[in-house]
């Protein structure tokens, strides 16, 4: 079941050069959506455009199984979101921020502390906004879109520009809402290792087309898929001579012999080989294939 589903979703800003293409994004409910790619790819484009900041131009957008240009305030009533960086009364304190929105919402004054306990603000609820840190400004932001319960929650980079120790309470944060109340997260980030960590499915955004989109699971067999196999022998010149007799190309470097990705059963059948002809073979191993390599490989074969 999708909470989420875009199709041939497109966008300029000018004549001159589109920005999205075609993004056909498919959120699972309850799923947490790490939506990844490089500044500049299109994310804060296309998360503006899900929550009607921006005119659509082409393509639809579904939310909980409605269109969003037919249902708009219905669905966006169930839907919270922190874009770019939250926008705060400084000279007021954390509980003083929330009372403002609660009005606007209509939800119970009780939900302030609530959601100030829900983000870990609960003890700085009397304390001025513009005396947080950096990480308590963008919780404190987390807390506004999480007042009136959304059943969906979009944000846009929310770790951006935090320490550490704040991405860390950001990231323990999301996982919790999305364990215990099932809160479908969509989560925009550049850092592939930050949305390894805490996302379930990943969408990978570069020049405004979708790379790749599935289960992390799905991303880290590709990452198989795409790992060199590495070669440690004790004569790498006689193995060499093998590989080559057997059409493989491979080349040495500071982890051994580098052989291209190749399925399971033609390393056994390699390493069989290697030891019929008399080589040593110390180990075998992957080499890359971790997401970053994985990322680059999508662009390089797809983007291009
Ligand atoms: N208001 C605007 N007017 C014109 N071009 C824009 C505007 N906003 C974004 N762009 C361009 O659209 C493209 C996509 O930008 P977008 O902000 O959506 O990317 P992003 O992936 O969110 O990157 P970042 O993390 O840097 O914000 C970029 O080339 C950007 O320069």
């Amino acid at each position: 079941m999708l909470c989420l589903e875009t199709s041939n979703l497109c966008h300029r800003y000018s004549a001159a050069e589109a920005v999205l293409h075609d993004i056909a994004l498919a959120v699972p409910q309850a799923s947490i959506y790490g939506f990844l790619g490089p500044n500049g790819a299109g994310k804060t484009t296309t998360l503006r455009l899900l929550l009607g900041l921006m005119r659509k131009q082409r393509g639809s957008i579904s939310i909980f199984g409605r269109n969003l240009d037919t249902h708009r305030v219905e669905i966006l009533r169930q839907v919270g979101s922190l874009i770019e960086s939250p926008s705060l009364y400084e000279h007021l304190t954390a509980a003083e921020n929330l009372a403002l929105l609660q009005r606007i919402h209509r939800v119970p004054a009780a939900r302030i502390a609530e959601v100030l306990e829900r983000v870990g603000l609960g003890g700085a609820r009397d304390k001025r906004a513009g005396a947080f840190s950096l990480g308590m400004k963008q919780r404190l932001g987390i807390a506004a879109a999480l007042l009136h319960r959304p059943a969906l929650l979009i944000l846009d980079e929310p770790t951006n520009g935090l320490d550490p120790n704040g991405i860390i309470e950001i990231r323990a944060l999301l996982t919790a809402l999305n364990r215990e109340e099932g809160t479908t997260i969509l989560v925009s980030s550049h850092l592939l290792a930050e949305v390894e960590r805490l996302a379930s499915h990943v969408g990978i955004v570069h020049r405004g087309r979708l790379l790749f989109q599935g289960t992390l699971e799905a991303l880290r067999r590709e990452r198989h898929g795409a790992a060199r196999v590495a070669l440690h022998t004790a004569d790498d010149s006689h193995a060499l001579r093998v590989l080559a007799d057997a059409g493989i190309a491979a080349h040495g470097s500071e982890h051994g012999l580098l052989l291209p990705p190749m399925p399971p059963p033609h390393i056994a059948a390699l390493n069989r080989r290697l030891v019929e002809q008399g080589v040593e073979v110390y180990a075998i191993g992957a080499e890359g294939g971790d997401l970053e390599s994985i990322f680059m490989n999508l662009i390089g074969s797809r983007a291009a």
